[in-house]
């Protein structure tokens, strides 16, 4: 759904901030500090109940505020989030309350590209693992409420594996019930990563090239065998550890060059290259499978790469055909080359100290630069 109307109230430096977006690309420009990033990470908050920068959500709230409200609207859904600094988080869909962030997440689905992204490659199996299962959400129905089961019963399980002098009978309920919920979020992981891994690899030469390049989906467990026997097997050394050393929370992604892992021999460049095709490939399977849009959110993506590889990127954001809100600080170096690639509505906004202001822009031919009016 591309947003068409986004308020923003007491979020961060942004106190009042009423806008509508352009169902193609935005961008936002505007001073260090002056509140580009606080925009997209506001969206990101009404997508999936945080920031991209910090999982806390009190220090969003405007310092003198008592609570922030963040509401988007399409042409068929409005969503709405709002914390007070004192209780729990408010979700609202189409002007009923809601009590999962889910339905929310299912309205507005959201992916971005900024420096933080690039932990996909050399972060730890959390980051790739949350990478991977936003995909799933989203293109199948059942992975949210069998995660969610599956996370009950691990959460069990480790508190049983702290306390003392439990015998191995008293687990075998949940360690059962652990491999049933296990074993079908690997069945949808896999799907899932199929088409996700078919895509990477058609995208990522375009990207960079690299020889010997391999990504394979690590279910968590050593899936031929069965894992109710791989959790008994391992019942002292996990009593030992205190945590449940197998299973689907132990997912990953292995992405390598040869035996190496790929942050092992890739440059910095290399890695942010490599990161864009997962994440562009990640968007491209989404919208296939859900025959949905995704709102994408690019934090200053001149900064991160090379002239040549941010026109690719353009291009196929562009190919891609979803909603962008996009930042930087300089006003010509972010609008010159949307304009010269795309061929789709572009909208320009000021951002100073919190407040956001629409821009018509006139481009000066023979500067090739672009002026606000
Ligand atoms: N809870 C808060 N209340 C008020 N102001 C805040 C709060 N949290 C952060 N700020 C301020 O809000 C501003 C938001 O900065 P933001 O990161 O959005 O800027 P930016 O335009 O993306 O800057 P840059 O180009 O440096 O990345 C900063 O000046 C920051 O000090």
């Amino acid at each position: 759904m591309p947003i068409q109307r986004l308020m923003v109230s007491q979020f961060r430096n942004l106190l009042q901030v009423d806008l509508q977006p352009s169902p193609d690309i935005n961008l936002f420009y505007g001073l260090n500090g002056s509140g580009k990033t606080s925009l997209l990470e506001s969206v990101h908050l009404l997508s999936l109940g945080r920031s991209f920068r910090n999982h806390k959500i009190k220090p969003l709230i405007n310092t003198g505020a008592q609570e922030l409200t963040v509401f988007g609207r399409s042409t068929d859904t409005s969503i709405g989030i709002s914390r007070p600094r004192r209780g729990d988080s408010q979700f609202k869909v189409n002007g009923k309350s809601v009590g999962s962030l889910a339905e929310l997440t299912r309205s507005l689905p959201v992916l971005v590209i900024n420096s933080d992204t690039f932990q996909l490659v050399e972060g730890g199996p959390k980051e790739r693992r949350q990478f991977l299962d936003w995909l799933v959400f989203h293109v199948e129905p059942n992975f949210f409420w069998v995660w969610k089961n599956a996370g009950r019963c691990l959460k069990q399980r480790n508190a049983m594996l702290r306390r003392d002098r439990i015998a191995y009978c008293e687990f075998a309920v949940w360690d059962r019930e652990l491999a049933l919920q296990s074993v079908k979020l690997a069945e949808y992981r896999l799907a899932a990563f199929s088409a996700f891994k078919d895509a990477f690899l058609k995208l990522v030469d375009q990207f960079v090239r690299v020889e010997e390049l391999t990504v394979e989906l690590d279910q968590g467990w050593n899936t031929e065998s069965d894992l109710r026997e791989t959790l008994k097997g391992n019942f002292e050394r996990d009593s030992k550890q205190g945590f449940t050393g197998s299973g689907f929370h132990r997912a990953d992604i292995k992405i390598k060059v040869g035996a190496y892992k790929a942050e092992e021999v890739l440059s910095r460049g290399q890695q942010k290259l490599l990161v864009c095709a997962l994440i562009l490939a990640q968007c491209l399977v989404f919208q296939e499978a859900s025959k949905k849009n995704c709102t994408l959110l690019v934090d200053d993506l001149p900064s991160e790469l090379d002239e040549k590889h941010q026109e690719l990127m353009i291009e196929w954001i562009n190919k891609l055909n979803c909603q962008v809100f996009v930042t930087g600080v300089d006003v010509d170096a972010l609008y010159e080359p949307w304009n010269r690639t795309v061929n789709r509505d572009i909208k320009v906004f000021h951002v100073e100290r919190g407040e956001i202001k629409h821009k018509e822009l006139q481009v000066i031919a023979d500067k090739n630069a672009v002026q606000p009016l």
